[in-house]
């Protein structure tokens, strides 16, 4: 699914504040997979991130989805496969828009042209559909500015946006970050659920070492730029949160 070789990013290249922040990475991340990204400050798991959406391009390698070298691709050039969810909880939507019209800025994005999409009634009852389903109540509050809810709930909704999108791949880059406990853990078990009933490709950047146990199927820790660790199957099943506390060590 995502397949990348070699990939290098080098900030202020030549300069005496140059920094090297992936070396050289090779990663083969399969269809379905739940990757959890674990690793400390400046270990390079954003910049990774970067260079899969096409936010920055590489000093060097490749990043290829589906067998198409999307190395040179802009951002809204791979956003036919990559939907984001940052760490604010404000990015990604316009806040004094409506819910149903977030959700139809949003179906738009992909399908150009095809205005209508989002106007008509039918597509207002599946968004509602698929609103209810998150029991989050917000089925009735379809008109409501989207800046009115709270970051947890905005949260919840943009991860909905991204998938009813048919984007492929999720790259939560500590989406719960800004999140009190009750929130973050609502929106992980929401993303899980997405990510399973859509079969998509997720990866998850996270200093929660809970959440890096408990979700995904697979772990690596990336450290001054490299793979360090990546375990999958019956062990990243069995892992513990404390075992996962000693890879820093
Ligand atoms: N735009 C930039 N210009 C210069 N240096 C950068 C830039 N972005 C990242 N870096 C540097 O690259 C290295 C990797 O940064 P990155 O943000 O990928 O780390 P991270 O693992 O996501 O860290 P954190 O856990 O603190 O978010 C760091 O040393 C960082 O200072």
């Amino acid at each position: 699914m995502i397949s990348i070789t070699g990939l290098k990013k080098t900030f202020n290249a030549g300069k005496p504040n140059e920094v090297i922040a992936l070396q050289a990475v090779d990663l083969e991340i399969k269809q379905g997979e739940y990757l959890v990204v674990i690793g400390s400050n400046g270990s390079g798991k954003s910049t990774l991130l970067n260079l899969i959406a096409g936010s920055m391009l590489p000093t060097g390698g490749s990043v290829n989805i589906e067998g198409n070298d999307v190395s040179k691709l802009a951002e809204y050039q791979r956003s036919k496969w990559i939907a984001r969810i940052f760490q604010n909880p404000l990015s990604g939507t316009a806040a004094d828009l409506s819910i149903i019209d977030n959700f139809r800025l949003a179906a738009l994005r992909t399908k150009s042209k095809n205005l209508i999409i989002g106007k008509t009634e039918q597509f207002k009852q599946l968004v509602k559909e698929r609103i209810a389903a998150l029991n989050m109540g917000l089925e009735n509050k379809l008109d409501q500015p989207i800046g009115t809810l709270s970051g947890g709930q905005r949260q919840a909704l943009t991860l909905l946006m991204s998938v009813m999108d048919e984007c492929k791949i999720l790259l939560l880059d500590e989406p719960t970050a800004a999140l009190d406990p009750r929130s973050a853990n609502n929106v992980l078990k929401i993303a899980d659920d997405l990510i399973k009933q859509y079969k998509l490709t997720a990866l998850l950047v996270t200093h929660n070492l809970r959440d890096a146990a408990v979700y995904g199927n697979r772990i690596i820790q990336m450290h001054e730029g490299q793979i360090l660790k990546d375990i999958s199957g019956a062990e990243k099943t069995h892992i513990q949160q404390n075992q996962l506390f000693e890879w820093f060590a």
